[in-house]
């Protein structure tokens, strides 16, 4: 059984990994913005052997809201990983907050792809918000005297309070709802003040009015704090009216710009190189129909996402 700071330690991932030995420095300047804080040009990846995507090109400003959509294995959380210099690019550009991916993860914060805390996690939240701030430090606080102590200590309840968190941080984690553990993990993504958030399914395992407010949170950090943010998503409809700007991918190739250009019968048609349809529902959601099976199996993570699509085999909820 895991020691319980093992336990914690694991609930740090948000913490940024070390990057990869970097890739050699693309070969002249991008062209796509002046100064943005995710530029690809025509960047491509393989993961064992495998093209997932290629020739995607994404421009990212700050204070930007970005959805990463597309069918289960299609290669969301590896572009995630790319950004983080976890996986280098297998062709193309790729820079992030002016630098290769890697190099400037301090300035990152990240919210890997998870279920939920154990229910008998005993840690409270605030100690999983103080994770982003020393979590990669084993026994020794970071600043255990003084005014910087007192400084990290303001800063965890800045962000707690910000999220809304402040009536349950003191509690064990395992004992808050999927809703509230994922504020906490939002605030720990925060608590260094990043320029850019990368957040991989962050609504995956809420029910609708939690996936509602989570959005609505990060929308409001996104556009209020100027942090751009990325955010990989299963269904688009819960955040359709957040976002600025969505990437779709697909295994015939990408396609980027708002929802209302990207998410269109003659796009997904072309991305998938099959017939697709998109319908608007009156409440204004969308429906992708005739998409193609996944191109890997579905994980029981996703089992019960088609609750949320039309009920048809190939057919999904847009994203
Ligand atoms: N280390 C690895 N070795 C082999 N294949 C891998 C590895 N990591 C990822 N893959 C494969 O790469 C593909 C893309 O994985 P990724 O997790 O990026 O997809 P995704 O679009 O985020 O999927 P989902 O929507 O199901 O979360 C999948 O087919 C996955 O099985």
């Amino acid at each position: 059984m895991l020691h319980p700071m093992a336990k914690a330690r694991t609930a740090a991932e948000g913490t940024v990994p070390p990057p990869r030995a970097p890739a050699s420095e693309p070969p002249a300047a991008l062209t796509v913005a002046d100064d943005p804080v995710i530029a690809l040009r025509g960047a491509a990846v393989r993961v064992a052997g495998r093209a997932l995507w290629s020739g995607v090109d994404l421009c990212i400003g700050a204070g930007e809201f970005v959805a990463v959509l597309g069918p289960n294995g299609v290669g969301k959380s590896t572009m995630i990983k790319v950004l983080l210099g976890m996986l280098p690019a297998a062709d193309g550009e790729v820079r992030v907050l002016g630098a290769r991916p890697g190099q400037a993860n301090h300035r990152i914060g990240y919210l890997p792809q998870r279920r939920s805390f154990d229910p008998s996690m005993r840690i409270r939240g605030v100690d999983v918000v103080r994770l982003g701030l020393d979590g990669d430090r084993w026994g020794i606080p970071l600043w255990p005297f003084g005014a910087r102590r007192r400084a990290a200590r303001r800063r965890i309840e800045e962000v707690i309070e910000l999220v809304g968190a402040s009536t349950y941080a003191y509690r064990p984690i395992g004992t808050c709802s999927g809703g509230e553990q994922q504020r906490l993990l939002i605030a720990q993504a925060l608590v260094r003040r990043p320029e850019l958030l990368l957040l991989d399914e962050p609504l995956d395992s809420l029910d609708l009015p939690n996936q509602s407010a989570v959005t609505a949170l990060i929308s409001r950090i996104c556009h209020q704090e100027n942090v751009a943010v990325v955010m990989v998503a299963h269904d688009v409809n819960p955040i359709l009216h957040h976002l600025d700007r969505v990437l779709y991918l697909a295994e015939g190739g990408a396609a980027s710009g708002t929802p209302e250009e990207v998410i269109t019968s003659p796009t997904l048609t072309r991305l998938y190189g099959t017939p697709v349809e998109v319908l608007r529902t009156s409440a204004g959601r969308l429906a992708v129909i005739g998409q193609p099976e996944a191109p890997a199996l579905h994980t029981d993570r996703h089992a019960d996402r088609h609750a949320v699509g039309p009920a048809a085999g190939g057919d999904h909820a847009a994203g």
